[in-house]
């Protein structure tokens, strides 16, 4: 299903996008995400024409809008964004989860479906007046997204745009998160059976 967010990432009608989808996987999830109608872009991976076609559509929106930061969220975000890094002539920056990074930090917590966190980012890793973009495969809450556009601006970059691979319905309509424009590839897959 790749109608819902077609018409605002400019590629309705591209079959880039329905391929993308099929290679997502709709998991039943258990333990602490009992309930959740869990996306697995590890299935997406596996797939390298549908993984190169997701970091070229990416690359192909960014690369022209002097983007001098790519933010990855961990753990997933750490899976698309490095790429598209490499391919824009940008620098990576890590967003990782509390106590993974060695330097002097910045933490920002937020709430997700199942539970809460914090993401945490090198203070030297981005300087003021740069312009960055945030990586991430999925959108539900926005509450990682958030975290990560307040830990940007905090040492003063620019949010140029969030982007991920999957929006959750909740996002549907919902073109900007804090301020800032959501670009989103695809809806959720459905869940066969549990
Ligand atoms: O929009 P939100 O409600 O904030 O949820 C989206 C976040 O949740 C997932 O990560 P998770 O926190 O499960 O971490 P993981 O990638 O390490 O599994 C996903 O990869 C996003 O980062
Ligand atoms: N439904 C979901 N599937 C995968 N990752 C998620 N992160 C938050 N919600 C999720």
């Amino acid at each position: 299903m790749v109608e819902m967010f077609a018409a605002e990432n400019g590629l309705k009608g591209d079959p880039r996008l329905q391929a993308i989808s099929n290679a997502i996987r709709g998991v039943c999830s258990s333990g602490e995400k009992t309930g959740i109608m869990f996306q697995d872009i590890t299935t997406l991976l596996l797939d390298h024409k549908a993984f190169k076609n997701t970091v070229d559509i990416f690359v192909d929106r960014y690369k022209d809008m002097n983007i001098s930061v790519v933010a990855g969220v961990e753990a997933r975000g750490f899976m698309f964004g490095p790429t598209i890094a490499l391919a824009i002539g940008a620098k990576f920056v890590p967003l990782r989860k509390p106590k993974k990074l060695p330097g002097e930090v910045i933490a920002e917590a937020y709430e997700l479906e199942y539970g809460s966190d914090c993401l945490e980012m090198h203070v030297s890793a981005v300087e003021a007046g740069e312009r960055a973009i945030v990586i991430d495969d999925l959108v539900a809450t926005g509450g990682t997204l958030s975290a990560a556009i307040s830990l940007l601006e905090r040492v003063g970059a620019e949010v140029v745009e969030c982007a991920c691979v999957i929006g959750l319905r909740e996002v549907k309509g919902q073109r900007r998160l804090n301020g800032k424009p959501l670009y989103i590839l695809v809806e959720p897959r459905e869940i066969d059976s549990c």
